[in-house]
């Protein structure tokens, strides 16, 4: 299990990533300006630049090229290569869900909340077509959807009007109504004579994209297919929508050139920079698909590990504290299987907000304490997660973050009853994760529980409907798989295999998939997959 401890609960089990050691170092990173590399500068934004064999780089839109010839003199010579991003081999980029241990909610009005990732994950494959193909597709099978633009009808010179640009490198905090305006006749086809529900959530994954390749991409952007499995369920609250937009913002940047690495050499700053640069066009497809998110999920899901995450003031970077030890926890994770809607519940609290000011401020304030306790529990040197009084101390803060979460109308009877379940027969501590109105439960649990009442309450989960989540907290954030290849170890019979589309949508189920691609193989890490790590 690489290192990974993993609790028995009479059937799948979680497992929590083991902290190396424990210490109660910590540091915030907060990037406020981009101070980019030559490397990292897009071909669209970066001033005309000389090229060894004498053409002049900018020459997108049809301009002709410079070229100095032997006399020195400058002559016009005709444009014989369209200027746009160089053609990449088919990559895939990869990125997790997230479980919020304590302060959803909370979070979206500025307040602290403790997230960390999980082992599961979104992953994206990225097929660059040939030159004249001028279409751009989407095929996501988990959602069933799938739906091909032609590149030239998309309204790029709406999105590229100096009004209204926006680049690579900025923090763009608000979605442009009239961009949003000039979408829609985009998406009007998309799933034409799908159910209106499947339709919206057809139209959310396709807008978050759309938004993001018209921001950032140009009329001589590349045809390409892009192909998403994903092993997070969907609107549980594990930050399914964020891992995806971290995926597409990623392969966006990285098509545009825009993005160094990730290599291993790379300097702290550096990776920073470019964990930065994925996480803020995520939250723009988090906005696209969320209305109002706090940023928590993305920010989770780019730099993975565990943050303490606040974002106080919205037109400004938030605040993201590193846990570098996030205590290996003895979690359960639990799914109601009620299907929830993450901008539903978010909107349920502002309302609460707007006709009860000052009760539901005191509740979130109320819940940035408890988080901020948990926080600061969890990094103490004396913190021992096999210890009853440190879970206990622990269990008792979730007990009342749940609370709080009840008090603000956002639970749900199915949480309640697990809560009702695990707290009751004295298994541990319970508090719905994410949005709630359905989704998951994490529980954690009592050191010491005899194994029977255990297994006991997995059977009554599973006669009641519930499903239980095997996963890892604390994984890596965004990778990248580039080119498209595995090679699987060297005596392996597909050593050297290519990941092509008809391979990636055949794999069968989560299984299928994190065999084929899955950033940890059989053995371990699979050391093709790359990440920007943001180490201590
Ligand atoms: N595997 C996927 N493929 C395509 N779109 C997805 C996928 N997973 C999530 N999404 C998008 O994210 C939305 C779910 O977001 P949300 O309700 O916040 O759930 P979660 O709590 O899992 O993030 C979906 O409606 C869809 O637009
Ligand atoms: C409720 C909230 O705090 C978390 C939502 O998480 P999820 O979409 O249910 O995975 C919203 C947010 O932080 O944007």
């Amino acid at each position: 299990m690489n290192g990974r401890g993993r609790i028995n609960f009479g059937g799948p089990s979680i497992s929590t990533q083991k902290a190396p050691s424990r210490s109660s170092s910590s540091t915030s990173t907060q990037i406020d300006t981009p101070s980019d590399t030559e490397s990292c500068l897009s071909s669209q934004d970066m001033p005309p630049k000389i090229n060894v064999n004498g053409s002049v780089n900018g020459a997108a839109n049809g301009m002709e090229k410079l070229s100095v010839n032997g006399e020195g003199k400058k002559k016009r010579i005709p444009n014989i290569r369209k200027q746009s991003s160089a053609m990449l081999p088919p990559f895939i980029v990869s990125a997790p869900g997230k479980v919020i241990v304590f302060g959803e909610h909370a979070v979206v009005h500025g307040k602290k909340a403790v997230a960390a990732s999980i082992s599961l994950r979104s992953y994206l494959l990225v097929t660059p077509l040939s030159k004249s193909k001028r279409t751009i597709s989407l095929r996501f099978p988990d959602i069933n959807l799938s739906h091909t633009w032609d590149i030239n009808e998309l309204p790029w010179s709406t999105f590229a009007d100096p009004s209204k640009k926006k680049y690579y490198y900025e923090l763009v905090t608000d979605l442009d109504p009239e961009l949003v305006a000039a979408l829609e006749p985009h998406l009007e086809n998309v799933s034409k004579g799908a159910s209106e529900d499947m339709r919206k959530v057809h139209r959310n994954s396709a807008s978050a994209f759309l938004y993001m390749l018209l921001s950032l991409g140009n009329p001589e952007f590349p045809g390409c297919q892009y192909t998403l499995r994903s092993t997070i369920p969907i609107g549980a609250g594990l930050g399914s929508s964020a891992s995806v937009t971290v995926c597409l913002a990623s392969a966006l940047l990285k098509q545009i050139q825009t993005l160094a690495g990730p290599h291993r050499d790379m300097p702290p700053d550096e990776v920073r920079l470019q964990v930065e640069r994925i996480n803020r066009w995520a939250f723009v497809g988090e906005m696209c698909i969320h209305g109002n998110p706090s940023g928590v999920d993305n920010t989770v899901a780019t730099q993975g590990r565990a943050v303490v995450f606040q974002r106080s003031d919205y037109t400004k970077p938030s605040r993201v504290t590193p846990l570098w030890n996030f205590p290996e926890l003895p979690l359960l994770l639990v799914d109601t299987k009620q299907t929830k809607s993450t901008a539903f519940e978010v909107a349920k609290v502002g309302n609460l907000k707007k006709a009860h000011p000052a009760i539901t401020e005191s509740i979130l304030h109320a819940i940035d304490k408890v988080s901020e306790a948990a926080a600061e529990l969890i990094s103490r040197e004396d913190f021992d997660s096999d210890e009853l009084s440190s879970i206990e101390e622990l269990g008792k803060l979730m007990t009342i973050n749940h609370g709080l979460l009840v008090a603000l109308g956002v639970s749900h009877p199915r949480l309640d009853r697990i809560r009702e379940l695990v707290d009751h027969n004295g298994i541990g501590w319970t508090k719905l994760t994410g949005a709630g109105g359905g989704g998951c439960a994490i529980t954690l649990l009592k050191p010491g529980v005899p194994q029977e009442k255990l297994d006991q309450l997995a059977e009554t989960l599973e006669e009641e409907g519930y499903e239980k989540f095997q996963t890892t907290l604390g994984c890596d954030g965004v990778g990248v798989l580039m080119p498209a290849v595995l090679k699987n170890g060297i005596d392996d019979d597909h050593g050297g295999e290519e990941i092509d589309q008809d391979k990636f949508l055949n794999a069968d189920g989560i299984e299928g998939v994190e065999e084929l691609v899955g950033v940890h193989g059989e053995d371990g890490p699979r050391e093709d997959w790359k990440f920007w790590r943001v180490e201590e």
